[in-house]
């Protein structure tokens, strides 16, 4: 039954703060850490929940008039928004930003900044996703494997023993090299590392709170920077563009073969704009994520060393200080089974944002049109009835378990799960598998690590770790690690 009979307000539960001032703080509690702020309030008010009661609240809908902003978690709300797609859209990634596109010069190039697939919905989304699908066929895909094993053998080589490292400074230069190369057919040079800079200072600028709330084209103000960062974007990326039109005939790889496609009824071809927009954010999607999944990773066996020697065992006994083949990657399933829980108990992408295209029902309540849903992937992976001490760290529980795709998403669910699933996973289990038989790392003592971001969850002061040769002298000493960490995953005391 509906809880709401008024249809234009918003009647889930939240909090109610008296003054602006109040608001204001939740939002900013809410972007340094979503996952610790929404948590208390599903501990509050339940499941779903509204980030101010009665509405008023805007994150991410570009359109002024958006009555509020609810998140909600569990399998049946992830099933009802995964598969209601036509009423959950999907906006682009500069969220309310989007909406000034048109009013500069300058702003123009907030028409395809972060756009891509993200920013597409019902038919155009299906003809462009489709358009894209061979880039990610399995074929495909299994043809960067070589790419991505050379890319990450130069890495491991620069590595020093004894040297402390930022891993995930690490592990992000090394995804982004393999996003250029694979992506684009170039390594990192200088146009990969351009764009990857900019792109990870452009969405850095976007995550600070007063960009929504001072959104003016201001020296000074973050906005500015933001637009300056995004045109600087837009040439480097034409720039791209344009060589690869030169080098089409015989480029494999994915912007090559987006250049080419074209839609099998009407032999059109994709827009200068669109393609800016879907290089965009394949490289933004393609390795912030799987560099967090990473370093996550790293992290967590650097925790546990009996699951890091098991591991290291296993990798051992398959592939003798190789890297693994195609092949070789479907016999680790220690491997798969400790990235499945990583990505669970630390999911890299931890809301999926939607707005809704016309009034509708989640949860028991009434949503008007155009309310902004932010659906917790990895509240539901903490949910006890599915997971069993769900902040507990435990590979082995994927023995037994087989979790739907509504209770287990760290890719999504539905039309819109992530493209590069599959490309995903092979580069993380690659990655690992190399790094692992080479090296042993281990947390520097007392580190903080807090967790923050609300697009993808990354370690907010970096993953600082010693470099040891492998020898397993695997060890993790209770007491040393600091920071909102500790509230999600249950660590030695
Ligand atoms: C561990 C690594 C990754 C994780 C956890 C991840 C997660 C996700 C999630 C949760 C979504 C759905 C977002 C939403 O609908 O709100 C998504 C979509 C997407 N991902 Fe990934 N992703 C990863 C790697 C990649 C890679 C490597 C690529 C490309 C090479 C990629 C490209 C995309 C694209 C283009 C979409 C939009 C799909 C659509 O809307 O139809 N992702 N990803």
């Amino acid at each position: 039954m509906l809880t709401s009979v008024r249809p234009q307000s918003l009647s889930v539960p939240g909090p109610n703060p008296k003054t602006e001032l109040g608001h204001l703080l939740n939002v900013i509690r809410f972007g340094q850490d979503s996952i610790g702020f929404a948590r208390q309030l599903f501990q509050q008010y339940g499941p779903i929940v509204a980030l101010r009661s009665g509405g008023g609240s805007n994150l991410y809908s570009s359109d002024p008039n958006c009555p509020g902003t609810v998140f909600a978690y569990g399998p049946e709300i992830v099933r009802q928004v995964a598969t209601q797609h036509e009423i959950y859209t999907k906006h682009p990634l500069s969220g309310r930003i989007y909406g000034r596109r048109n009013e500069s010069n300058r702003s123009q190039p907030l028409k395809h900044f972060g756009v891509g697939l993200f920013g597409l919905n019902g038919d155009v989304h299906r003809q462009h996703r489709q358009l894209m699908m061979p880039a990610f066929h399995r074929q495909q895909i299994e043809s960067y494997r070589d790419d991505i094993v050379a890319l990450t053998a130069s890495t491991l080589e620069q590595l020093r023993p004894g040297q402390v490292c930022d891993m995930s400074e690490v592990m992000r230069l090394l995804t982004m090299r393999v996003a250029t190369k694979t992506l684009f057919g170039e390594d990192i040079g200088e146009a990969g590392g351009g764009i990857g800079q900019l792109l990870q200072e452009a969405l850095g600028t976007l995550g600070t709170p007063l960009l929504l709330f001072f959104p003016f084209d201001l020296p000074g103000l973050p906005y500015h920077r933001f637009l300056t960062q995004i045109g600087q974007l837009d040439d480097l990326m034409r720039q791209l563009i344009d060589r690869k039109r030169h080098t089409i005939d015989r480029d494999r790889d994915v912007l090559s073969m987006l250049i080419q496609a074209r839609d099998e009824v009407d032999g059109t071809g994709l827009s200068e704009d669109e393609l800016l927009g879907h290089v965009g954010v394949l490289f933004a999607a393609g390795h912030e994520t799987s560099s967090n999944a990473l370093t996550w990773t790293l992290f967590l066996l650097s925790q546990h060393p009996s699951v890091a020697a098991d591991l290291l065992d296993e990798l051992d006994s398959v592939l003798h200080g190789a890297a693994p083949t195609i092949a070789q990657l479907s016999q680790l399933p220690l491997l798969e089974r400790v990235i499945k829980e990583s990505m669970r108990i630390l999911s890299p992408v931890p809301w999926n944002g939607r707005i809704t295209s016309k009034p509708t029902e989640l949860g028991g309540y009434f949503l008007p049109e155009g309310t902004e849903v932010f659906v917790g992937i990895y509240h539901t992976h903490q949910m006890p009835e599915l997971y069993p001490n769900p902040s507990v760290f435990s590979p082995q529980r994927w023995e037994t378990i087989a979790p739907s795709m509504y209770e287990y998403n760290p890719f999504s669910a539905g039309s819109r799960v992530c493209i590069g699933a599959g490309f995903a996973m092979m580069e993380i289990k690659l990655i690992l598998a190399m790094l692992l038989q080479r090296y042993r790392l281990q947390l520097i003592p007392n580190a903080r690590i807090d967790q923050a971001g609300v697009i993808v969850m990354a370690p907010k002061q970096g993953m600082p770790m010693h470099i040891h040769q492998q020898d397993r002298q695997f060890e993790q000493k209770p007491g040393t690690v600091r920071g909102n960490i500790r509230e999600m995953v249950q660590l030695p005391t």
